[in-house]
């Protein structure tokens, strides 16, 4: 199971999360969020933490020209995307990058089978609102929960062992519950939810 740790702009967050055990870390280029930031850190960071860490491109509403040109200019090794796109989209952009599709519950029903099995996108869920800190109602979500999919919303050290025992996911993505504020982390919040994350999936993790 993996851990991203989202919302990254600074070299020193992105050395925190890589030190606490992150297996990926998240830069957000949506212009709406409190966390953006600009193609030249988020490389710069990447840069830092080696190549053993993903970098993830974090999008909403965007268009293709512009994930393209924000990912090749930060060095991004995958893109998450948020918001509604069509299969065309999804499909050309995974030919680029492995691709975290961000679904709401709502759409399940209707987005999932159209991206079962095609090994470039991966499933994420997610609350209605990224970035907002609301946890998804993991007990109500078991029976349509994607296998291989990814969980997010609301995730943090007290909660996210609980998530992985419910919903089993094969990776989890934080972000509001890992800060002091939008876009600083809180070095014990990130180490506690790695450390969390990893115990609950029996894994390792950094002492
Ligand atoms: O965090 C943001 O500002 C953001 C903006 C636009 C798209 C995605 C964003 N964050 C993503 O939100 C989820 C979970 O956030 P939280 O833990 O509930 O605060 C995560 O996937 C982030 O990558």
């Amino acid at each position: 199971m993996k851990v991203k740790v989202c919302g990254t702009t600074s070299v020193h967050d992105a050395l925190l999360s890589a030190e606490a055990g992150a297996d990926a870390l998240g830069f957000i280029f949506a212009p709406v969020s409190r966390r953006l930031v600009t193609a030249g850190v988020a490389r710069e960071a990447g840069l830092s933490v080696g190549p053993a860490v993903a970098r993830v491109g974090v999008f909403l509403n965007q268009g293709l020209d512009e994930v393209l040109r924000l990912s090749e200019a930060a060095r991004v090794s995958a893109v998450q995307i948020h918001g509604p796109v069509s299969s065309l989209y999804l499909e050309q952009l995974a030919a680029y990058y492995p691709v975290l599709r961000v679904l709401r519950p709502a759409d399940l029903a209707q987005e999932q089978g159209v991206w079962r099995g095609r090994g470039r996108v991966t499933l994420m869920l997610d609350a209605p609102e990224p970035g907002g800190g609301q946890p998804l109602d993991w007990a109500g979500l078991r029976t349509q929960f994607p296998a291989g999919a990814w969980l997010a919303g609301g995730l943090g050290p007290q909660n996210v062992a609980e998530a992985i025992r419910v919903l089993g996911p094969a990776g989890v993505d934080a972000v509001s519950r890992l800060e002091v504020q939008p876009g600083v982390k809180n070095p014990d919040a990130v180490r506690a939810f790695v450390r969390a994350a990893k115990q609950a999936a029996g894994q390792s993790y950094p002492q």
